[in-house]
């Protein structure tokens, strides 16, 4: 199996999605020279010469270390052997924040689910790990299976639109979808379970009726003023956003000992209650409950920063935080330490 050293591959419950190497150019050739897979499929020529499977594969090596695309083969097991069965990728458009979304899948393997679980895998991937908050795709006219493989994944119809397509020599009508974060991820205010401790929530019910949560965050800063982001990652809700370090309380905590608590946890420093300083606080009304998130300021601690839970981290200008996308509680606060810092 080919692993490039820069791409982990990507599990789903029965299949892998991982980089294709020179020795999947001939079965890959044998599933795509199919008019029935082609007919589809935009870009694809037919009939499909052998050595383009090759200058193929080369090329979504370059476009993945230049960060354009990622084309991955869907890889089942058959026989407790490892089979390829299609291809799914995701094209960043550039300046847009958002990807387009591709797959076929070998007419042997149709009628399994293999393309809705596919492509659902990389979407997610791609929100919790690009630059993107959407992901689009667009199928032919008529082609109501791509439709609903589309659907499952959490993107929705949007538009018409044109598309051409090599293989039957013109452009022809197509049906467009997109999807953004909260579509594919599923919603924020559904997928947070609420604490169950009574710590964490307060023992009286917000005003609106809503439970209260509280989590304590924190803002980094270091000797050069920037600010410490982490990426929550993929599996979280809202994957793919960039916060402040920090989480929910614990039965019992204060949010002085639960911030200390998560600094080593997330990033193996270590913090002393002194060194948090109260910044400033979020409310911020999340859908079922309500979040009340107070802000500390932190510029002293002990240890190297570590990512712990294989988040991403970045360290950002106080004039660059906006660049980053963050949970919409964060918006008031980022404005706020810009002016600080
Ligand atoms: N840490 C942090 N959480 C934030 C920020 N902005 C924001 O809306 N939140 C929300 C997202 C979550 O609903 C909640 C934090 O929950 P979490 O799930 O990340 O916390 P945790 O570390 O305790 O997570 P877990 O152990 O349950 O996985 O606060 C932020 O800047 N930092």
């Amino acid at each position: 199996m080919t692993v490039d050293a820069d791409f982990s591959p990507l599990r789903t419950e029965r299949l892998t999605l991982r980089p294709l190497g020179p020795e999947d150019a001939a079965q890959l050739h044998r599933l795509i020279n199919d008019w029935d897979v082609v007919r589809w499929l935009s870009r694809v020529p037919f009939p499909y010469p052998r050595e383009l499977a090759d200058d193929w594969i080369a090329s979504t090596h370059k476009q993945r270390a230049a960060g354009e695309a990622w084309h991955l083969a869907i890889v089942g097991h058959e026989n407790d052997k490892d089979v390829l069965v299609g291809c799914v990728g995701l094209m960043l458009e550039p300046g847009e924040r958002s990807a387009e979304l591709g797959y076929w899948v070998g007419r042997r393997y149709w009628g399994h689910g293999v393309a809705a679980e596919a492509a659902g895998r990389l979407a997610r991937w791609g929100l919790a790990n690009l630059d993107i908050d959407r992901v689009v795709a667009n199928v032919l006219e008529e082609n109501d299976r791509s439709a609903g493989v589309l659907r499952a994944v959490g993107l929705r119809e949007s538009g018409k639109g044109e598309a051409h397509f090599l293989a039957r020599g013109g452009r022809l009508p197509v049906r467009l979808f997109e999807g953004g974060r909260d579509e594919i991820l599923g919603p924020f205010t559904e997928a947070e379970p609420l604490p169950a401790t009574p710590a964490s929530t307060a023992a009286v019910p917000a005003a609106d009726g809503k439970p209260l949560l509280l989590v304590a965050a924190c803002a980094l800063v270091d000797t050069d003023s920037r600010v410490l982001l982490a990426r929550r990652p993929e599996g979280k809700p809202m994957a793919g956003l960039w916060e402040f370090p920090g989480g929910k309380l614990d039965a019992g905590e204060t949010p002085e000992e639960a911030l200390i608590r998560e600094l080593k946890e997330e990033l193996d420093i270590d913090v002393s209650a002194a060194c948090l300083a109260p910044f400033t606080f979020a409310s911020h009304d999340a859908g079922k409950f309500h979040l009340l998130m107070p802000l500390y300021l932190c510029r002293r601690w002990q240890g190297t920063i570590t990512p712990r839970e294989g988040q991403a981290l970045a360290w950002v200008k106080a004039n660059k935080l906006t660049d980053y996308a963050m949970p919409p509680a964060d918006k008031p606060l980022v404005a706020m330490l810009r002016d600080f810092l």
